[in-house]
């Protein structure tokens, strides 16, 4: 299972505003090349950063794997199938928690379920277990209006893996958290991961963010996004944030990737990222 490839990225570009109409009205039209000639391999259960400048492709990366945006070139296989579409092997995590306000905690979690085969209760207790592990057991009635950010995204959590999809795509899930929060939900998606196994393709813009969390970081240039940079994190599954940022090779890693993102975009775009 290990060396399994979950996730192959093979070629892959994608332009925006390039399919349909006349080959010249799409050349007239603004069409935009987001990605360029990505090719990625990611192994089952590993933990995976992309980092890149604002507005380099790495939403559209990760909606091209999901299977939610159809891609321009390339190929992007998971387990060694193409993709052709969203498929249950495959989840998202999303930074506005995109909850259903008129559901309670237990009704958003199930909400996935119910296209899935099996009677209300198994749908319920697959939810109740899903609310335990992301830490939330008490808060099955609230609505999530009466939850913090925080706890919201515990939600969105649980709402992706009570599919028990293979591989979560996580969208800057903790972008909209305050500093506190972030670190807390670091820590308990590190343990999620660890019991879960999932394979993790993380967004952040956040370089410190990306050396706590994952086993490899991917750099993207900017726009149109491709890789510059594929590196990998030293410091072992069970460091927890501060040991991570205590261990003597974070700062070279931390500069080494700070430099990977100053590679100038392309068409001249902006290059920023945050480090933390
Ligand atoms: N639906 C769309 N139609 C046309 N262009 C789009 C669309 N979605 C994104 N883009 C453009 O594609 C480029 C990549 O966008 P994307 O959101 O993937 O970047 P990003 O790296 O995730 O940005 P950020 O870090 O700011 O969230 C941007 O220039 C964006 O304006």
């Amino acid at each position: 299972m290990k060396d399994q490839i979950a996730i192959a990225v093979i070629g892959v570009s994608k332009e925006y505003g390039s399919s349909g109409g006349s080959k010249r009205k799409r050349k007239e039209s603004t069409a935009l090349l987001a990605l360029e000639n990505i090719s990625l391999q990611v192994p089952a259960g590993q933990f995976l950063s992309l980092i890149g400048p604002s507005g380099c492709g790495k939403t559209t990366l990760l909606k091209c794997i999901d299977g939610l945006l159809p891609i321009s070139a390339g190929e992007i296989r998971v387990n060694g199938t193409p993709i052709d579409g969203p498929g249950r092997d495959r989840a998202v995590v999303f930074q506005d928690f995109r909850l259903l306000p008129w559901r309670t905690v237990l009704g958003n979690i199930v909400f996935p379920l119910e296209s899935v085969a099996g009677t209300k209760a198994e749908r319920e207790a697959i939810a109740r277990e899903h609310i335990e592990l992301v830490g939330l057991r008490g808060f099955e009635d609230r609505y999530p209006h009466q939850l913090s950010g925080g706890m919201q995204q515990r939600v969105g959590i649980a709402r992706a893996l009570a599919t028990n999809p293979e591989i979560l795509l996580m969208d800057e899930p903790f972008g909209a958290l305050d500093a506190q929060t972030r670190e807390v939900l670091q820590i308990e998606l590190m343990r999620i991961w660890k019991k879960t196994g999932k394979t993790v393709v993380f967004v952040t813009h956040s370089v410190d963010e990306a050396l706590v969390l994952s086993q490899r970081v991917v750099i993207l240039s900017g726009r149109p996004g491709q890789i510059v940079q594929d590196v990998e994190v030293p410091f072992g599954d069970d460091a927890g944030p501060d040991e991570v940022r205590a261990d003597p090779r974070f700062p070279e890693l931390r500069q080494r990737i700070w430099h990977g993102l100053r590679v100038p975009a392309t068409d001249g775009a902006e290059v920023v990222a945050r480090s933390r």
